[in-house]
């Protein structure tokens, strides 16, 4: 295989791992999440709680590593998202030895996956990664086995949604146009961090054609959960007494309808991810943690 140094010095593979895992591990234990897990308990699951979601995470670093490592080698083509899927589809594995297998992750890698890849291969900020990322994803991949019909592609068949692939094909616009700037707007208000990050997940929540949800509740479930996320930030967001209300009304109601946003859970950790990432001036220094 030839090997070509990528356009920019990246990030080292173990620091992009170490950044991707954080970010899993500070979705993971944000709370109160509706209908997700967090440090309260599994939501909507039955099979999920936190411990778990703690070891796929950290069962996920390798692979993360793995596939910095591929992009910082190779130039971004088929050969390349070959390469992402073989890997892609092993982090799978790695997360159901985990996890007794159950998916906690699936969606994450893939976004995450995609997003180390771009920021390995040199791109030099958060928009140039989402753009790296949509054409990799777009690229075809030879090696993907035949199987089951996933969730996700049920849903698009019934639903016309696009789900995770389009998402990521349109350059995760959910990610840097709707949680980033909802992020970073709620930290200029001075709302604490986990705060900010509830209105950032409940941002994607009421906009996402998310599968996860649409596989388990359909067009009326998808709804639901939109119109509550949006109930919630008309109310005042997260760390309102009124927002709040609506939150834990909208938990209560995800529960019992056991609709999961997963896909929004996803997309909160990438946003996390690409908000801590060692751009090209910061990656003399150390990846700094996810915020508190
Ligand atoms: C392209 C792939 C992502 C596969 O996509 P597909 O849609 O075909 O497959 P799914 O298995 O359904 O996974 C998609 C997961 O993506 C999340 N998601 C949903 N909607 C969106 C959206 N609009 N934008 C972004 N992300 C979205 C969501 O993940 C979360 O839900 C998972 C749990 O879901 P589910 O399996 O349905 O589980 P349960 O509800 O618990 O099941 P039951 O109990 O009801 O039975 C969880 O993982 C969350 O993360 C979707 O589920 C991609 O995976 C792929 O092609 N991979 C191959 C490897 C590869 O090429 N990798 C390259 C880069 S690493
Ligand atoms: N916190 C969470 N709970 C359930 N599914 C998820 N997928 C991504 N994050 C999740």
């Amino acid at each position: 295989m030839t090997m070509i140094e990528p356009a920019r010095p990246s990030a080292a593979p173990a620091l992009l791992a170490d950044a991707a895992v954080r970010s899993l591990r500070a979705e993971a234990q944000l709370s109160p999440k509706p209908g997700l897990v967090d440090r309260r308990g599994g939501g909507a699951h039955d099979d999920m709680d936190l411990p778990l979601m703690l070891a796929s995470a950290q069962a996920l670093r390798p692979t993360f590593a793995q596939i910095a490592q591929a992009a910082g080698r190779t130039p971004a083509g088929v050969a390349l998202r070959e390469k992402l899927g073989v890997l892609g589809r092993r982090g799978e594995q790695a997360m159901v030895r985990a996890t007794g297998g159950i998916n906690t992750h699936r969606g994450a890698l893939w976004a995450l996956g995609l997003l180390v890849a771009a920021v390995a291969g040199g791109a030099a900020d958060e928009r140039a990664a989402a753009r790296a990322a949509a054409r990799l994803a777009a690229l075809p991949d030879r090696r993907v086995p035949a199987g089951e019909p996933s969730h996700g592609e049920q849903a698009r068949r019934r639903h016309g949604a696009g789900g995770a692939r389009e998402e990521a094909e349109n350059a995760f616009p959910h990610v840097t146009e709707v949680a980033l700037p909802r992020l970073r707007q709620g930290r200029a208000a001075g709302l604490g961090e986990e705060t900010a990050r509830l209105d950032a997940l409940l941002a994607v929540m009421s906009l996402l054609d998310d599968t996860c949800v649409l596989h388990r509740g359909g067009p009326d479930g998808l709804r639901a959960v939109r119109l509550g996320a949006r109930r919630v930030l008309t109310e005042g967001g997260a760390g309102t007494a009124s927002g709040r209300a609506a939150l834990m009304e909208l938990d209560n109601a995800l529960r019992e309808r056991r609709l999961s946003p997963g896909g929004s859970g996803d997309l909160l950790a990438a946003a996390l991810f690409l908000d801590t990432v060692p751009w090209p001036e910061r990656r003399e220094q150390e990846v700094p943690a996810c915020r508190r």
